[in-house]
C-alpha cells in the first residue's frame, strides 16, 4: 500500500463549516497559506449551490471574493482537495459524468493577474474537461497575411476536430459577417463593462477598435470535445501566454509587405484610411511576432497550400493522424456517495457503493499529471480510470485498467 493520503477533505455535515460562516446548507472547506476557502452552500430541498467564501486566518475576516467563470450548477454535495496550493479539486454529487469534477483556481497566474486589476480577492472556476489534451491553438499575424483563410481551411478538413474561438469586437460587421459566427459584434460600454467584470480571457485595442476573447468563447469549444484555435493580435497573445491557458502560438509571415499591402486591398473590406494603418501596424507586429519570445512557430504564408500543409504538419495532422476524427470525450460515471483523498500525483475517488462493489471497481483514479492549462473555463486532459482496491491494489494506480 503506498504513503497515507497527504490532505484528505470530506464533506462537512449541515451548518458545521467551524468558522462561523453565516450562510447555511452543506460545505467544504480547504485551507491554502493563510486563507480558508469555504465552498458550498444553501440546500434547497436536496440540492445545493456552489457559492465561495474566504476566511482569512490572521485577521479573522470573511471575504466574498469575486468569481469568475461559469459558476458549477447545483448539486447534491461537494468533497474537495487541494492541488499544488494554487487550485482546489472540486467533486460534486450526484452530478452527471461530464459535469462532476471542477476546479476552483484560487492563486494561478490568471487569478493573480485579476486580483490587480480588480484590488480585491478573486478566484475562477474551471470544468474539468476529459480526454484528449492537445493544447488551443493561437494563430497571430498582421492583418490580411492569410489566418483567417487558413483557420478556415483547418475547420472545413477538421470540422469534428477544431472549434473556432468566436471573438467580440467593437468594429462595424463587414457585409458577409455574421453576428455569433465570425464575432460577438457588441458596443464598447457593453464590452468595457464585461472586460471589468472579468469576462475576458485576453482583450486589446487592435486597429482602433476593441478585440477580445471571452472565458466562455473558450468554454464553448472545449465542452464541444474540440480544439479550439484563437486568431487574436500579438498583444492578445501575450496576454493569453500569460494565462493559464497552455496554447500553441503560431505567427503568420507574409512573403513582404508589398505582398501584404496587395492581399488587404484586393480583400476590399477597408477603407483607405483603415489599410494604411493596419499596414503601419504590421510592421511593429511583425518586429514582436520574430522577437517577443511569445511564439512556438513562425509559418511563411507565400503560397498558400504549402503553408496550409506547414501548419497542419506542425498540428500533427500530416499523417494517420489526420483521418482520425476524434468524437467528443466521455464523462465520468460517480455514484453519490464517496471520499476524496490525495495521493502523490493521484486523487483517490473512494466509491464504496454496493452497485460499484458488485462491478468489482471501488476506486476512482484521475491522475492530476496529467492536467492541462486551467482558468479561464476548462482544465483539460482529465485522465480517470476505475480501480478495484481488493484485487488491484492501492499500488496498482499507475495501471489503467
Ligand atoms: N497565400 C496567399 N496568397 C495569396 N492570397 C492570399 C494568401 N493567403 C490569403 N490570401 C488572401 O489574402 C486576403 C487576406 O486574407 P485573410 O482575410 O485570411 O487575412 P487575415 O490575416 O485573417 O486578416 P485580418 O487579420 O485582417 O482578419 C484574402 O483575400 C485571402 O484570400
Ligand atoms: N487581441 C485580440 N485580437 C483579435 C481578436 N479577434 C481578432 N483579433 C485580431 O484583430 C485583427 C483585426 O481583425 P479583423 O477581423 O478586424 O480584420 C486581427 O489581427 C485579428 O487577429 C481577439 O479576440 N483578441
Amino acid at each position: 500500500m503506498g504513503e497515507a493520503p497527504a490532505f484528505v477533505v470530506d464533506n462537512l455535515l449541515q451548518n458545521q463549516d467551524g468558522f462561523g460562516s453565516k450562510s447555511k446548507g452543506c460545505k467544504t472547506t480547504t485551507t491554502i497559506g493563510d486563507k480558508t476557502f469555504v465552498i458550498g452552500g444553501e440546500n434547497d430541498e436536496s440540492t445545493l449551490s456552489v457559492e465561495v467564501q474566504i476566511f482569512d486566518n490572521p485577521t479573522g475576516n470573511w471575504v466574498t471574493p469575486i468569481v469568475l467563470g461559469t459558476k458549477p450548477n447545483t448539486c447534491k454535495g461537494l468533497s474537495a482537495v487541494s492541488l499544488n496550493d494554487d487550485r482546489i479539486l472540486i467533486v460534486k454529487k450526484g452530478s452527471t459524468p461530464d459535469d462532476c469534477i471542477w476546479f476552483l483556481e484560487v492563486d494561478t497566474q490568471f487569478v493573480r493577474g485579476q486580483k490587480k486589476i480588480q484590488g480585491t480577492d478573486v478566484v475562477a472556476w474551471s470544468k474539468g474537461a476529459r480526454g484528449y489534451a492537445e493544447k488551443p491553438v493561437v494563430i497571430s499575424g498582421p492583418s490580411g497575411v492569410g489566418k483567417g483563410t487558413l483557420i478556415s481551411m483547418l475547420m472545413k478538413e477538421f470540422p469534428s476536430m477544431f472549434g473556432f474561438s468566436v471573438s467580440h469586437t467593437t468594429r462595424a460587421p463587414r457585409c458577409m459577417e455574421k453576428d455569433g459566427v465570425h464575432y460577438h459584434f457588441t458596443e464598447r460600454s457593453i464590452m468595457e463593462k464585461e472586460i471589468k467584470d472579468g469576462k475576458f480571457l485576453e482583450y486589446a485595442s487592435v486597429h482602433g477598435n476593441l478585440y477580445g476573447t471571452s472565458i466562455e468563447a473558450v468554454e464553448v469549444v472545449t465542452d464541444a470535445g474540440k480544439r479550439c484555435i484563437l486568431d487574436i493580435d500579438v498583444q492578445g497573445a501575450r496576454s493569453v501566454k500569460a494565462s493559464s491557458l497552455e496554447a500553441i502560438f503560431i505567427f503568420i509571415c507574409p512573403p513582404s509587405m508589398e505582398e501584404l499591402e496587395t492581399r488587404l486591398r484586393s480583400r476590399g473590406t477597408e477603407t483607405e484610411e483603415q489599410i494604411l494603418k493596419r499596414l503601419r501596424n504590421a510592421k511593429t507586429e511583425m518586429e514582436q511576432g520574430n522577437s517577443s519570445g511569445i511564439f512556438d512557430h513562425i509559418l511563411y504564408n507565400d503560397n498558400l497550400n504549402e503553408c496550409y500543409e506547414s501548419l497542419k504538419k506542425l498540428l500533427g495532422l500530416d499523417g494517420a493522424a489526420a483521418a482520425t476524427q476524434r468524437s467528443a470525450p466521455q464523462g465520468i460515471d460517480l455514484p453519490t456517495d464517496h471520499s476524496v483523498s490525495k495521493m502523490d500525483n493521484k486523487i483517490i475517488i473512494n466509491c464504496g457503493t454496493p452497485e460499484l462493489k458488485k462491478a468489482s471497481k471501488n476506486l476512482i483514479v484521475l491522475d492530476v499529471s496529467s492536467l492541462k492549462g486551467g482558468a479561464p473555463g476548462r482544465t483539460r486532459g482529465l485522465d480517470v480510470y476505475a480501480i478495484d482496491s481488493f484485487s488491484d491494489g492501492l499500488n496498482g494506480i499507475n495501471q489503467p485498467s
